[in-house]
């Protein structure tokens, strides 16, 4: 049975965001994703957790300056130390949060510019990451991001992020399997799925092409659900999507499988 998540960047969004908690609590679920944590002590998020019952199951690392166009500084070259400083304090946070997996944001590689130096930045500052959660027993995640959503993404298709987790070569650095970027970069959902689920870490869904519930467009998610079952997926499922109106409202999808 999936464990579902709820994404508390985009969902229960007409509320201020230390509100979402209750509400995903409320709505039924037991298991909690957002983008990012900075803007709160951990000991207020954590404490928010325990009072309704809820799980932390993912968060990014910083982005860095996003007003002018970053999403990570992870994989540039020069910018190694801020990149570090932003790994730590991930960690820090996912310690106090319970949290069992971060993604490492990895940065958008600028038109004209030498894409392998990017990767290469990124694999050695990934390595040192996965050094300082392994003794915490925290797993990393590195996700493709479809051109539609962030142009010039070091990393679009599965497979870049699959040959990234092959090179960076450490026990506890995954594939975030995100459905939605997934299906508009590469299709063939799951015969990807099958080959790429020993290296997949954590799962994000939407519907495509317009990334609200998935119970329209183009992905047969009951489908891909119960493939996931029948692999043994034991992760978790991050409800990445933007309601089509009332996050509640639009809950119908999960019935199916509310966990007993
Ligand atoms: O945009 C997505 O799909 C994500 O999961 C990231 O967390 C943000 O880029
Ligand atoms: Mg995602």
């Amino acid at each position: 049975m999936p464990k579902f998540a709820a994404n508390l960047t985009m969902m229960f969004a007409d509320r201020p965001f230390l509100e979402r908690f209750k509400a995903a609590a409320d709505a039924g679920f037991r298991y909690v994703e957002y983008l990012w944590p900075y803007d709160y002590p951990a000991a207020e998020l954590k404490a928010l957790l325990d009072k309704h019952g809820l799980k932390q199951v993912l968060f990014n690392s910083a982005a860095g300056d996003t007003k002018n166009g970053e999403w990570g500084l992870t994989a540039l070259p020069g910018r190694e130390s801020e990149a570090r400083r932003d790994i730590d304090q991930a960690l820090e946070y996912a310690i106090a949060l319970e949290c069992p997996t971060v993604h490492i944001m990895a940065g958008v590689v600028p038109a004209g510019a030498d894409r392998n130096a990017y990767l290469n930045t990124y694999i050695d500052n990934v390595r040192y990451a996965s050094e300082r959660f392994r003794p915490h027993g925290i797993h990393i995640v590195l996700e493709a991001l479809s051109p539609q959503v962030k142009p010039n993404y070091l990393l679009k298709s599965q497979y870049d992020t699959l040959a990234a987790v092959e090179a960076i070569d450490r026990d506890n650095v995954r594939i975030q399997f995100d459905y939605y970027h997934a299906q508009n970069v590469d299709g063939q959902l799951s015969a990807m799925t099958k080959a790429m689920f020993a290296r997949i870490g954590h799962i994000q869904i939407a519907s495509v092409p317009d990334r609200h519930e998935p119970d329209e467009g183009e992905v047969n998610y009951p489908y891909i659900f119960a493939l996931l079952d029948e692999l043994g997926y034991a992760g978790y499922i991050g409800c990445e999507y933007n309601p089509r109106g009332k996050t509640e409202d639009g809950l119908g999808w999960l019935a199916a499988y509310r966990e007993k």
